[in-house]
Formats: structure tokens, C-alpha cells, sequence
């Protein structure tokens, strides 16, 4: 289809080439400059670590001009005032060569007007007029005008709702879109609230709270710059494959520091892909599980109950009750972690034998004082600590630990489990038992809560770490960059004061191994105890406590957005109000309610209503934005699901042209449909979060029997048409409509 070319148009288009003349201008002189760093010959550290420095400002740079090509300017406003100039609005902020502000960031204060003018608070907004563009071309012009008066001369008038009613009939492609050219009052305040305390963000399906929350991020960093480009954005959904879905936004809202995991990828090296029920989930997922593993590594330190006997040189020492308790409780009192504390207790217990011994070989025959010095057991001591098979006897005692080893050892044993899990019920830690080999998601956070017990491991440095050469290199580095950070490079000082302030001796150590580009975002994800500037965290209705306490360790400024819907909660621990989830902690959190559908079209929403009444939470009826004039229809199947779903699928894919068709089913459905089904085939679990333009739910009898609240993300994943194909005739709440 041809855009219509009216004068509005055209001028538009003459604007806007000029916009993309100005972007590949600039782009065009930081691929100069990457080259010219790239070129240059380095003499030595410091002018090695200035040129890396520049590198990643320029790489930057070129990946934030890329990103923005597609729909780079998207609004423009025109004032009452008519000696104001028109705002022009876009994915970033642009100057002409001489200073005079091209294009304005959707994220900057000026911007806000574009989101925040109405017909009845128009604050000297005479129009606004969105901008449709497809590459570099502009499709179509549509105007709201704000002051009635000026109506006569706007080009084309299709209402407030026009854009915004445009952008959710597009078709989904599967990947999700920024929604920069229509943010809605209620979200754009959300959007830009302050930074500091934990925000929840919460609504019903399809209220556009993943949309705010990705905006939210681009929002935070762009206003926030200093520290959170530093210390990065980390983004929590899910899954995998919502993940997917929304990494395409960020990028595309000029992004780069941000880091997008699910809860059960925060362990660096641990993949975890073990199978488990949801009754084990559960257990793991409760609060009380970190006294658990307090108790667990409290079990590693351990006291003989007799006397052991230590061989030395021919001579029987002995590890004692009571000097090893004493050597527990130093090590304990340095309020260290485990692997810490260890070297207090080792020492103690060394000079203790180191005593035993002087005791023995320094003995007067005559009766008269030992003969031996302090000198003396010092030196013994060193002997003893020496010794690898005695080394290994006080190992036992108080082991070098990491959190895996701890719970394949904790998991493996019923007598462990019965020690360090006293608190729980003779049920509970029958759940807990399990043979060694792998890690499931809700291993995760225990894991995470055992390294925080542990800490370091000096074993596992040894052997990845960086070489005592290079660390040495680094810190020299280290220190020449710290002196050199007056540097001046124009508008470009912060940047390269941002690049030292983050860069420390272990990552410059590997970097000299691996000179690859690496951003906040890739240190972080390897770095388990990198805290973050901002933690946003996505259907947080999923989250266990356990897993929030490891979020809240990624944070301790506690600054976080939290996106979430009750009603949709399916987790093993699933909460019934935010109070619960946040009771416990001492943090400033307020809850903002979005009400709006933007996704669900009343059609679906009076199917879907009665499901969440059924519910029972206490959660607000959502309005949808508009109706798709598809009533969601039924296919009474009896045994030949598979096969009607199969045609169903055909037929819908026909309906929908190039948008998207999903089938969601039960986990046992799902996987027999899979390679029937032309379409994307998901569980309940993989649907959530996502949004299809047609959707058909499986055997919805079966989904609501796992709980009403799956039942509910199932039937609100469609944008346009909602089918049900069913054994026998449903008898779910609000199958009484179809
Ligand atoms: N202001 C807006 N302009 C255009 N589209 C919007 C707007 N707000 C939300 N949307 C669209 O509505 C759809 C639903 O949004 P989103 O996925 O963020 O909802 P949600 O509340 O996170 O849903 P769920 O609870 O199912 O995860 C998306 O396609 C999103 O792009």
C-alpha cells in the first residue's frame, strides 16, 4: 500500500531526510574516529587504556545510531504561541552541527508534552500530530488537535485515540514493539517516577505493564546516566522465550545497559534444566529456606565428638573437642562468610598443635620449662600447616565450600537434610531429598543464598582467575587510568570517566587475555554479586521469596520496578496481595494501578472477567480499549482435538494474514500438539507475558483444573480473535458465553 501524498506529507518527509542526513553524519564521523583509535599505535598502558576507552565510546555510539534508524522521529507538536517553533520528537535527541536542537528525546522533560496535552489540559498545545513512517518514508500524517480553534487547518483528524487505536490493531510479529508514539497519561506517569523505592506497577492483562516497565528503563537511563550506566539496569521476565520477546524493545528505545534475565539464570555458570515438581518448588521457594541454609553451612563447621589423632613427624597430636569449639567460635565471631572465616579457624587450630607439638619435643627431662620459644612454635606451625595430610583432617573440619558443593551434598543426604532443615515438616524434607546431578530454577536462589553464606572460594580463583601477572598489569593500569582521569575529550569526559570507574583489576586482568568489547551488561552477567543501579522485574507475581531475597541482594539501594498481576499468579508460591510479597522487608514501596486493556478486545474481556471473579483476588476489572469485532467462538472436538485444532490453526492463519496464531494447552496437550499444530504451541507457563493476534486454548476444562488463575493468562493472550477447542462441551466460568 502507497502512502497518500498530501502537502502535510511531503513537508513531513523533507523533514525527516533531514533528520537521517544529519544520523548518518554522525554515525559516518564516529566510524571515522573507532578507526582512527583503532589505528593508532599504543606506546604504552595508559594510552592502551585511553584508546580502549574510545573504542567503546565510539562502538557505543554507532549501536545507539543503528538502533534508532527504524522509526528515528515519530511526533511533532505545534503551539498556540505561533512564535514557538514546532517540536520535532524522536527515539533520541539530535543537534545540527551548530547546536540548534534538531530532533527532541521522548524521554527528556520538553518531551513529556507530547504524551501529557489533552483537548481539555491542552498547556499551550495547539496540535499533535504523529508521524507513520516505514524506513526513512513517511506512510501517514494524523493530527489531534488540542486547541479547537486551529481545527481548520490540521490535515487529517481521526481523533485522540486514532494512533494509539492504530498501533494495537497492528499485527503482532512476535517480537514486541516500543510504544514510544503513544504512551498514555496513566503510563506515562509510571514511566517517569523517581528512581528511588520500590514501585509496583499493577494491572490486568495486557495494561501495557511489561510496555511501561521496558520504557521505564529507557527512561531511568537516559535520566539517571551518571549512576546507572555504571551500574547497569537488570531486567527479570519469566522465561526464555519472553525474553526473546522483549529484547528487541530495548535496543529499539536506544538502549544498551541493561541486562534481561530470568530468576533461574542469576547464578553465573549454572544452567538450570533439572526437571522438578511444583510440590519441591514450593518448598525450595519459601522464606524459611534461608535459615536452612544457614543451618547447612553452620553443619559444615564441625566439632568432633572424641579426640582425633594427628600424626607429625612420628609424634600423635590432637584435634580436641574443646580447642576446636573455641577455633568455631573466633572463626565465627570475624562475622565472615564461611570460606573467610576458614583461614581463623585453620590458624587456630594449627597453633594449637603446633603447642601439642613444642609440648612434646621441647620437654625438659629435668621437669624444669619447656625449652622452646614462641619463635619456635611459630615455626612449627608453618611445618604443620604444610602438611598436606594433616591440612586435610582440619579441611574436614571447616571445608572450602562452594554453594554447589554445599547443597549436592545437603540434597544427597536424609541425615543433612534432617539437621539443617529441622524447621520444616517430616513432608517438606522428604521433598528436599534427591541424588546428585544438576540444577533446577528454584535451585537458583538457594544457590545464590549459599555463595552469600560462603563467599569466596580461593580454590575455584586458583584455577579460572586471571594470573598473579596479570592482575599485577592490571592494577598498574588501574592506577595510570585513576591519574589520567582529567583527561579531556571534549563532551565526551563523562563517558571515559564512566569506562574507569567500572573497569577493576580482575576484568582488565582478562580483558588482556580477550580484547572483545564489553559492556556493562556482559560484566555484570558474569559477576554474581554485580549490584545493579535499578532491578525491574517482570510478572513478579511469580517470584518466590527465596528468589526475591537474591533479587534484593542485586540491589541494595532497593530501587525497583516491579510489574505484576495477582490474578495471573501461578507460581509454586503464589501470593495473594503485594503486602505479602513485600510485608517482611523494610522498603518504601507504593503500588500504581494501570486499568486500561490495550491488548484484549471486549470480546475476549467478557469471556475472561468471569474466569477472574471466579478468582476471587482482588483485583480491578479491566476496560478494554477497543472491540475486535471477532466474538471468541467453540469447537466441541470429543476425541479428535488434535485434528480439529490442526484445521483450526490452518483456519485462523488464513484469517489473520501475517499476524501471528498461537494454541495454548496443558503441559501434556502441549506436547502432543506440538508437531501437529502449523503454529506456535505453548504451555500456560511459556504464554505468559506474551500476545498472539489469534489465539486457540486447548481443553480449557484441563487448564483450569492446574488452577483458574492459568486458565485467565490463557485466555488473555489474544489481540484479535479467541478460539476454544474442547473434548467435551467446557464447563469453565465464562464458557457459559461462548
Ligand atoms: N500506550 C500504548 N500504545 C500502544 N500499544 C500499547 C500501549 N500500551 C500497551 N500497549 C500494547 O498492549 C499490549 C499489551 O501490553 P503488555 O504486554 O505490556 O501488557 P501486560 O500488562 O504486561 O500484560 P500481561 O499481564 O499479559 O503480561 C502490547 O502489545 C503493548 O505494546
Amino acid at each position: 500500500m502507497s502512502a497518500a501524498i498530501t502537502p502535510a506529507v511531503k513537508a513531513e518527509q523533507t523533514r525527516l531526510d533531514g533528520l537521517y542526513a544529519r544520523v548518518d553524519r554522525l554515525r559516518d564521523e564516529a566510524a571515522e574516529r573507532l578507526g582512527e583509535a583503532g589505528r593508532r599505535h599504543v606506546e604504552n598502558d595508559q594510552e592502551r587504556s585511553q584508546r580502549d576507552a574510545e573504542t567503546l565510546l565510539y562502538r557505543r555510539r554507532i549501536a545507539l545510531l543503528d538502533a534508532v534508524e527504524e522509526g528515528l522521529c515519530f511526533g511533532r507538536l505545534d503551539y498556540v504561541d505561533a512564535a514557538e517553533a514546532p517540536m520535532y520528537l524522536g527515539r533520541i535527541g539530535i543537534h545540527a552541527e551548530g547546536g540548534e536542537q534538531l530532533l527532541v528525546d521522548w524521554r527528556s522533560e520538553a518531551g513529556r508534552r507530547f504524551y501529557l496535552a489533552t483537548a481539555a489540559s491542552p498547556a499551550g498545545v495547539r496540535r499533535r500530530r504523529h508521524l507513520h513512517t516505514k524506513g526513512r518514508r513517511i506512510r501517514s500524517v494524523n493530527d489531534e488537535v488540542l486547541d479547537l480553534d486551529a481545527a481548520a487547518d490540521s490535515d487529517s483528524t481521526i481523533g485522540s485515540e486514532g494512533a494509539l487505536l492504530a498501533a494495537l490493531d497492528a499485527a503482532r510479529t512476535g517480537a514486541m514493539q516500543d510504544i514510544v508514539a503513544t504512551i498514555q497519561a496513566e503510563q506515562d506517569r509510571i514511566i517517569r517516577a523517581p528512581l528511588e523505592g520500590v514501585m509496583i506497577v499493577d494491572g490486568a492483562p495486557g495494561t501495557g505493564k511489561t510496555a511501561v516497565a521496558l520504557h521505564r528503563a529507557a527512561y531511568l537511563l537516559y535520566e539517571h546516566r551518571e549512576r546507572l550506566k555504571r551500574q547497569g539496569v537488570l531486567i527479570i521476565g519469566p522465561g526464555r522465550q519472553f525474553l526473546r520477546y522483549i529484547s528487541d524493545v530495548l535496543p529499539g528505545l536506544a538502549e544498551t545497559d541493561v541486562l534481561l534475565r530470568t530468576p533461574s539464570q542469576l547464578f553465573p555458570g549454572i544452567v538450570a534444566d533439572r526437571p522438578e515438581t511444583e510440590a519441591v518448588a514450593a518448598v525450595k521457594g519459601r522464606a524459611v529456606m534461608a535459615g536452612v541454609i544457614a543451618s547447612a553451612v553452620a553443619d559444615r563447621q564441625v566439632v568432633p565428638r572424641e579426640p582425633l589423632p594427628v600424626d607429625f613427624e612420628g609424634h600423635e597430636l590432637w584435634l580436641r573437642p574443646e580447642k576446636i569449639t573455641s577455633a568455631r567460635d573466633a572463626a565465627r565471631e570475624t562475622g565472615l562468610a564461611h570460606n573467610e572465616a576458614r583461614e581463623t579457624f585453620h590458624k587456630r587450630v594449627i597453633a594449637d598443635l603446633a603447642t601439642q607439638y613444642a609440648d612434646i619435643i621441647g620437654e625438659d627431662p629435668l621437669g624444669g620449662e619447656n625449652l622452646l620459644g614462641l619463635a619456635d612454635r611459630a615455626q612449627f606451625a608453618v611445618e604443620i600447616a604444610s602438611d598436606a595430610v594433616i591440612r586435610g583432617q582440619i579441611e574436614e573440619l571447616w571445608p572450602e565450600l562452594t554453594a554447589e558443593e554445599l547443597l549436592e551434598d545437603l540434597f544427597a543426604s536424609r541425615e543433612r537434610i534432617a539437621s539443617a532443615a529441622a524447621v520444616l515438616k517430616k513432608e517438606a524434607r522428604a521433598l528436599l531429598y534427591r541424588e546428585p546431578g544438576g540444577w533446577s530454577e528454584a535451585d537458583v536462589a538457594l544457590l545464590d543464598e549459599a555463595a552469600e553464606h560462603l563467599g569466596d572460594v580461593e580454590r575455584a580463583q586458583r584455577q579460572s582467575g586471571p594470573s598473579a601477572e596479570q592482575i599485577a598489569y592490571a592494577q598498574d593500569v588501574l592506577t595510570i587510568a585513576a591519574g589520567s582521569a582529567s583527561f579531556d575529550f571534549e563532551d565526551e569526559e563523562s563517558e571515559l570517566l564512566q569506562a574507569t570507574d567500572v573497569i577493576d583489576e580482575f576484568w582488565l586482568g582478562e580483558r588482556q587475555v580477550d580484547e572483545r568489547f564489553v559492556s556493562v551488561a556482559e560484566r555484570a552477567a558474569a559477576d554474581r554479586r554485580w549490584i545493579f543501579g535499578h532491578v525491574i522485574v517482570d510478572e513478579a507475581q511469580e517470584l518466590s521469596p527465596m528468589e526475591w531475597r537474591a533479587l534484593m541482594r542485586r540491589c541494595v539501594t532497593r530501587s525497583f520496578t516491579v510489574a505484576g498481576d495477582l490474578a495471573q499468579a501461578a507460581g509454586p508460591v503464589a501470593p495473594t496481595s503485594w503486602g505479602e510479597v513485600f510485608g517482611d522487608w523494610d522498603l518504601d514501596w507504593r503500588a500504581e494501578q494501570l486499568t486500561v486493556s490495550y491488548r484484549t478486545p471486549k470480546e475476549i474481556m467478557n469471556v475472561a472477567v468471569r474466569v477472574l471473579e471466579a478468582i476471587g483476588v482482588d483485583a480491578a476489572r479491566p476496560r478494554s480499549v477497543r472491540e475486535s469485532g471477532h466474538e471468541p467462538w467453540l469447537e466441541v472436538a470429543g476425541d479428535h482435538v488434535d485434528r480439529v485444532v490442526e484445521e483450526q490453526v490452518a483456519a485462523e492463519k488464513a484469517l489473520v494474514g501475517d499476524g501471528s496464531v498461537a494454541v495454548v494447552a496443558t503441559a501434556e496437550r502441549a506436547a502432543g500438539l506440538a508437531g501437529i499444530a502449523d503454529a506456535s504451541v505453548l504451555t500456560v507457563k511459556q504464554a505468559k507475558g506474551l500476545e498472539f493476534d489469534s489465539v486457540i486454548v486447548v481443553d480449557p476444562d484441563a487448564i483450569a483444573a492446574t488452577g483458574l488463575r492459568n486458565l485467565y493468562v490463557a485466555l488473555t493472550r489474544a489481540t484479535k480473535r479467541l478460539g476454544v477447542v474442547a473434548p467435551d462441551k467446557p464447563v469453565f466460568p465464562g464458557a457459559e458465553v461462548l
